[in-house]
């Protein structure tokens, strides 16, 4: 065990809400030579044998919900899993996020049934239980609802068009109930996200630092 702590590389899970401004914030720390970063894998969840999961969730999520977040729990496994030759691994969200935040809320929410929860959870604490997924930082950008509501329309993905402010908001309360109840599997570094850019980078840069000092020490041991 002592090794495979010090075999993986440091990783560090960017979360937040939609349009709380995470691709721009691992676009900035990807320019470190240390750092490789993980980006969601939309595209996988756009383009399943050509069938677009995300567009079908939005379109119609009492029957695809349940499909739709299977499929980015497997997705989240092999990014988790990805081999990484960097020093530090940075990944957009995690299968943590994806259990306590968007399988909750649309269990929560009525667009994915009890059965289809259970089995999802089932899967979750079974990948949980027996594959090692390291996590060493959670950073957590915390934006309004109102603030990733601007954002998202300032992207203007297509399949996000229509997402409700009060989907924004349930998301943010699950982020918040999660990072404060359930047993996390790293410490939380919290950013708001009206933080400058050059602000955000040098809070995690700060943090990342004595990580490094830490992974450091422990190799000398
Ligand atoms: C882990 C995880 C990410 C994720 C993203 N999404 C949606 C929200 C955004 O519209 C899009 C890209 O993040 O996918 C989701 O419904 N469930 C998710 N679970």
């Amino acid at each position: 065990q002592k090794n495979a702590q010090n075999s993986h590389p440091i990783t560090i899970c960017v979360e937040g809400n939609i349009g709380s401004g995470k691709t721009t914030l691992l676009n900035q720390l990807s320019a470190r030579p240390d750092v490789e970063v993980l980006q969601e894998p939309v595209e996988k969840w756009r383009n399943v044998k050509g069938k677009n999961l995300l567009d079908l969730m939005y379109l119609d999520p009492l029957r695809w919900s349940h499909l739709f977040q299977s499929y980015v729990q497997l997705t989240m496994v092999q990014m988790h899993m990805k081999p990484c030759h960097a020093k530090v691994k940075i990944m957009e969200r995690s299968i943590h996020s994806a259990r306590y935040c968007f399988v909750e809320n649309m269990f929560r929410t009525g667009r994915m049934s009890e059965p289809e929860y259970n089995v999802i959870c089932e899967w979750y604490n079974t990948i949980n239980c027996n594959l090692f997924l390291p996590v060493d930082l959670i950073v957590y950008l915390s934006a309004s609802p109102t603030l990733a509501q601007e954002r998202i329309i300032k992207r203007g993905r297509a399949e996000e068009a229509n997402i409700p402010i009060s989907y924004l908001s349930e998301l943010h309360a699950l982020h918040c109930y999660w990072l404060q109840n359930e047993d996390l599997p790293a410490p939380v570094l919290v950013l708001d996200a009206e933080l400058t850019l050059e602000q955000m980078t040098a809070r995690v840069e700060e943090h990342l630092e004595v990580l490094l000092q830490q992974r450091a020490e422990a190799e000398k041991s």
